[in-house]
């Protein structure tokens, strides 16, 4: 049951001619301070359009207003309107319903079942796996479980950058200094060195540029050499990365990267053509884009593609095979440019589905307030401290909980948790400074401090011998509301993150919910309780319940014991 919308809707009924129902809802607030009610409705917008003082209005909206039966009291102070839930029946209720629901509980069905790709993680082969993938993992990884909460059928998508000059370059250096040996036992570092030493060398050797474009070009001519090699960088790179999304738990459906377009864009290249969108500048064949915006680069002069032809071709594809009116690009905020020009392309191109593309941009990972880089081989290995992440909590558990069965598992949904929590738990444009120390900590706002406060209610449950059974719940505490009406903020949150693609909302919700419970824990006797044990126990479950369910839509597992 939605109470902010079952006011709203009382409300809409005295001011339809004035505000619609979405925007009535938008305005009511939920006050700080119990005095002030569980909802409050400001008036003093409608001032201006009832040429009325907001106080006056507010008292004779509360003498108007007809309350639905679960809510007890309404009051006009200062040009507010006041509600007040009938706490021991809306607890009954809520409570019931969150234990009844279970996962589905705060389920959304606006999405309707409508398609919508989300093109996340997208690592590019022969390289590491960056803090910047990594971050685009863990937000698309979330984005794509709030997606399915809010309704929408989801297709995961790695564009993994599989294609292009820098293909060329690599063969190239391979051809020139590969050693076949020291890449199997090292794919990507050893990738890595050759291609930084292709452009150390480059730099004072013009010719080997134009080797390595030769290469790309035979490389999208299908030469078999070419084709091996690459295929062969290719395979190694891709199992390096599953360990990394296994780590994770991460999976996708489909894994069609930039090679997989290659037959795609000719296509492309003809659709605008026919749309006399094409300008030939230097040689090489462009689309103009909107005033101010340096022009897409579709061709370059040696004929082969580029980045934007691909993702246009790709764009395209996804439309026509999964028919998917809307996209998430969730790439990090330096690529903000390209998408401008990939949809604004499109939307010349005269495609109406282009406005659903978005882009979802992020901010950096930082180490010690500096960027932390892959160039010049300072490389940072991801899976290593993913690893160092894992063996810090494993060090924990051996502290805290020696006893502790499944030790092994427990530590990596802890040390993979706590990486996952830190980098969901700000608005993604933020920059995410990267410490161990800091998302590893069970007290402060952590990945671990909210598992471990789901782990708590598991075992006082355990402790409690508790059977579920929600048919005679009773309310009359004061201490279980302020629980209750977190457990109601729910569907709320999972709404807004969908509509905000923002993850931090469902983090900063589990947070909120931890903590109240983590205070009526203090405050009150659960498992020695002379009265309402069962009760009160029900109002843990449900807890550990929404705890659980929040956290999966971050992608962080929730064990049971910690
Ligand atoms: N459709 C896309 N362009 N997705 C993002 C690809 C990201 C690219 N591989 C990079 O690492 O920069």
């Amino acid at each position: 049951m939605e109470y902010q919308l079952l006011f709203a809707e009382v409300l809409y009924k005295e001011l339809k001619d004035e505000l619609d129902l979405e925007k009535i809802f938008k305005l009511i607030e939920k006050p700080k301070h119990s005095e002030m009610g569980d909802f409050a409705f400001p008036c003093f917008e409608l001032a201006k359009i009832f040429r009325k003082a907001p106080n006056q209005i507010a008292l004779e909206l509360a003498e108007q207003l007809e309350m639905p039966p679960l809510f007890e009291k309404v009051q006009a102070v200062s040009g507010y309107v006041n509600v007040f839930l009938a706490q021991e029946e809306v607890s009954a209720s809520v409570v019931a319903d969150v234990i009844q629901s279970k996962a589905h509980y705060g389920k959304q069905d606006h999405g309707n079942g409508e398609v919508i790709t989300i093109d996340f993680s997208s690592p590019n082969i022969a390289k590491p796996f960056s803090m910047g993938h990594l971050r685009s993992t863990v937000i698309g990884h979330s984005l794509a479980r709030i997606s399915e909460k809010n309704g929408f059928e989801v297709v995961r998508i790695n564009h993994l950058g599989d294609w292009g000059t820098q293909f060329g370059k690599l063969i190239a250096a391979y051809k020139l200094w590969g050693d076949e040996e020291k890449i199997r036992e090292n794919p990507i570092k050893e990738l890595l060195t050759l291609y930084v030493k292709f452009h150390d060398e480059a730099e004072h050797d013009e010719s080997l540029i134009d080797e390595g474009r030769l290469w790309f070009k035979r490389l999208e001519d299908g030469d078999q050499e070419a084709r091996d090699l690459w295929e062969w960088f290719r395979d190694e790179s891709l199992k390096k990365f599953n360990s990394i999304y296994e780590l994770l738990g991460v999976s996708f459906d489909s894994t069609q990267g930039e090679a997989f377009y290659n037959d795609k864009m000719e296509r492309v290249v003809q659709l605008l053509e026919k749309k006399q969108l094409l300008k030939e500048s230097d040689g090489a064949l462009v689309v103009e884009t909107v005033e101010g915006m340096p022009p897409c680069l579709i061709k370059k002069k040696d004929g082969t593609t580029l980045y934007a032809t691909r993702d246009l071709a790709a764009a395209l594809y996804r439309h026509e095979t999964y028919g998917s009116e809307r996209s998430l690009y969730v790439v990090g905020n330096e690529q903000t440019l390209h998408f401008k020009q990939l949809f604004d392309v499109l939307e010349k191109m005269g495609y109406e589905w282009s406005r659903g593309l978005k882009h979802v941009p992020f901010g950096m990972m930082l180490k010690d307030g500096r960027k932390m880089s892959t160039r010049k081989g300072k490389v940072v290995l991801l899976e290593e401290v993913l690893k160092e992440a894992v063996s810090l909590a494993r060090q924990n558990i051996a502290d805290k909980n020696p006893s502790l069965a499944e030790k092994e598992q427990v530590a990596y949904q802890v040390g993979t948790g706590a990486v996952i929590f830190h980098d969901l738990k700000n608005h993604r444009l933020n920059d995410v400074e990267f410490s161990l120390d800091t998302m590893l900590k069970f007290e402060g706002e952590t990945g671990p401090y909210v598992q471990y406060t789901h782990a708590r209610a598991s075992s006082i449950l355990r402790k409690g011998s508790y059977h579920e059974n929600v048919d005679q719940l009773s309310f009359s505490d004061v201490q279980s509301w302020p629980v209750v009406k977190s457990l109601m903020d729910f569907p709320d949150a999972v709404k807004r993150a969908f509509e905000g693609n923002d993850p931090s909302q469902v983090a900063k919700y589990v947070l909120d919910l931890a903590k109240t419970f983590n205070q009526y824990y203090g405050n009150v006797r659960i498992l020695d309780a002379v009265e309402g044990r069962q009760t009160k126990l029900s109002l843990v479950h449900a807890v550990q319940v929404v705890l659980k369910e929040g956290l999966h839509l971050l992608g962080v597992e929730a064990p049971e014991e910690m």
